[in-house]
């Protein structure tokens, strides 16, 4: 089988350098307001007359009236204005992720978030009933059908780690110093009494022994355990702090973890199947597995979805000690990685969290997969509207590694300021990735070959060569063409300068390939000629005002295994 390599340069290369320039220029200007472009306030449909001519079949899904003809390339509005407002090399890489709670669930507060940029949005099956998972999922859905987004659905699985429970119903409690709590596996009437937490775990009470150090949420708080009466145990509150529902609890012993008894509790407990079961027939896009020990159980999971759906992705979450050990298989067998900071931070030293977190990222991109950089990066803005500076310090840590994405935790599910969050960590983002763009400081990482066929292979060599040439020539986009996405996340590992346009034909891939660094996700159908391919999408992004003639662009495509370098005409 010939696989040949297509370099078509053009003869008018050097002038249309010049008309590159120009159009980069775009980009120079970027005040806070262009972060809320106006035409995002206005209806899609009011959007679309300013895009000229509907008849060059440009329509973006779902904006009232049905199309006349089958919508032939939907991008989401955000990219859109993003690269009209900016232009290509301004783009935001660094992919966001915004868990809902209370405080972003109603659909006007969605919609400030999908504005503000949020690619993914998670619901964590630790809070929450069925019901409420359900309405925010609709209303995500809504938002993307009504107004052209393309938000993503991450579920992320309670786990059977030991947490408290709900608190009966209150929203935090506070524990001061010298305190004495009641931890119990007992069930009671609500309200509880005073001063009591109860605990999932049925074996706490056998296992705590006096003297054992509590830990709630990683060390928010800490208690002494001075006293165990049958099921119920004693504790001295020693550093005080908020108790919120449901928070991780983890005990030490002479300043170990103990851990033999929890490490016997199922990764997926039967509460998670029913909520993997749920999150299958909603068509969630994401599946994140929490204090996931082993690829075994990734494995196993895949295996129960792909014969239910073909469109889930599966992230492995980080956050145990066993995670750690077995990180690269692990990460091999899912489909991404979260750094899940929160209880890893429970279960190792703290100081040793960024080095570990440096680490799956490294291994992340080592194997192609998307990894997610999580919890307490903005944690001071769940109560004031402005981050701390050792917070930006950590934000940019995480976009200076390169990880796809930065999630919000509390900050957007019940904080003050969900929306001011989000702007930080857009803010912060652009600001890192143009400054060590700039600067040319970002180091060369290994990519070891990872294809496990020939054809495989060629793609790899192909969208690494294909990076490698666009940052060389300067180009403006790279694009490519992906049926299952594989080849633009092999484009998204090797982090090129310019963003990555993936054109892919199925609705949920793209949904999927937001979760990834660089790549804006189009849907677009095409065929195997690569030549009306280009001339398609030249013209309908011409029309749309996303591209315009002169900018230098470098195609590839996985049915048509080649590397075109194109200006556009
Ligand atoms: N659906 C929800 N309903 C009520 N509160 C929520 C909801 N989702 C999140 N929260 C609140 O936001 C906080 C942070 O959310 P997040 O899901 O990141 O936390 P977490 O429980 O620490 O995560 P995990 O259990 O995955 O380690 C939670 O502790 C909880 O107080
Ligand atoms: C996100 C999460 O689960 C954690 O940080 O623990
Ligand atoms: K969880
Ligand atoms: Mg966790």
């Amino acid at each position: 089988m010939a696989q040949a390599l297509h370099f078509t340069i053009p003869l008018s290369h050097t002038t249309s350098r010049s008309v590159c320039k120009l159009s980069s220029l775009r980009t120079s200007v970027s005040p806070f307001l262009r972060r809320y472009p106006i035409s995002l306030r206005r209806p899609i449909s009011a959007v679309q007359s300013d895009l000229g001519s509907p008849s060059a079949g440009v329509l973006i899904s779902g904006n009232g009236s049905p199309p006349a003809e089958p919508p032939t390339i939907e991008v989401d509005a955000v990219s859109e204005a993003e690269l009209k407002e900016n232009g290509f090399r301004s783009t935001r890489r660094t992919k966001l992720v915004c868990t809902i709670g209370p405080a972003s669930c109603g659909f006007d507060q969605l919609e400030a978030l999908a504005v503000g940029g949020m690619n993914v949005a998670r619901i964590n099956m630790c809070h929450g009933t069925r019901e409420w998972h359900r309405m925010v999922i609709n209303h995500v859905r809504r938002l993307n059908e009504e107004k052209g987004f393309a938000v993503a659905i991450m579920m992320d699985t309670e786990g059977s780690e030991i947490h408290m429970g709900d608190l009966g119903g209150a929203a935090s409690a506070k524990a001061e110093d010298g305190e004495v709590w009641t931890f119990s596996v007992r069930a009671f009437d609500s309200p509880l009494p005073d001063r009591t937490i109860t605990v999932n775990y049925d074996g706490f009470a056998e296992d705590v022994k006096v003297g054992d150090e509590l830990l709630v949420d990683g060390g928010m708080v800490r208690f002494e355990v001075i006293e165990k009466i049958g099921p119920d145990v004693k504790c001295l509150c020693t550093d005080p702090g908020l108790l919120l529902p449901r928070a991780n609890l983890t005990f030490w012993r002479n300043g170990s973890l103990v851990r033999e008894r929890n490490a016997m509790l199922p990764t997926i407990s039967s509460k998670d199947w029913l909520d993997i079961d749920f999150g299958i027939a909603e068509g969630v896009d994401f599946i994140a597995i929490s204090f996931v020990k082993s690829a075994e159980v990734i494995n196993h999971l895949k295996s129960y979805i792909a014969a239910r759906s073909q469109d889930i992705s599966l992230i492995a979450k980080i956050e145990s000690v066993d995670s750690l050990k077995n990180l690269e298989e692990i990460v091999l067998a899912s489909d991404g990685a979260m750094v899940a900071r929160g209880d890893l931070g429970a279960q190792i030293p703290l100081e040793q969290v960024p080095a570990a977190q440096q680490k799956i990222v490294q291994v992340c991109r080592q194997l192609n997969k998307p990894v997610i950089v999580a919890s307490q990066l903005l944690e001071s803005m769940i109560e004031y509207p402005t981050p701390t500076r050792a917070e930006v310090a950590d934000v940019s840590e995480a976009v200076r590694q390169r990880s796809d994405a930065l999630m919000l935790s509390g900050e957007s599910a019940m904080g003050q300021y969900p929306d001011k969050a989000l702007t930080v960590l857009r803010g912060v983002s652009l600001r890192i990735e143009k400054w060590w763009r700039e600067e040319k400081r970002h180091e060369v990482m290994e990519l070891p070959g990872i294809a496990s066929s020939f054809a495989d292979r060629i793609s790899e060599e192909i969208c690494n060569s294909a990076a490698k040439m666009a940052n060389n020539l300067e180009v403006d986009a790279l694009f490519v063409y992906t049926k299952t996405g594989h080849m633009a996340s092999l484009l998204s590992r090797c982090r090129p300068d310019c963003p990555i346009f993936a054109f892919t034909t199925s609705t949920s891939v793209r949904r999927r390939l937001n979760l990834q660094w660089g790549l804006i996700p189009f849907r677009l159908g095409f065929s195997d000629d690569m030549e009306s391919n280009l001339n398609r999408t030249f013209s309908l992004l011409k029309a749309r005002g996303m591209i315009q003639s002169g900018d230098l662009v470098i195609a590839v495509s996985d049915m048509l295994q080649s590397v075109q370098v194109i200006n556009v005409p």
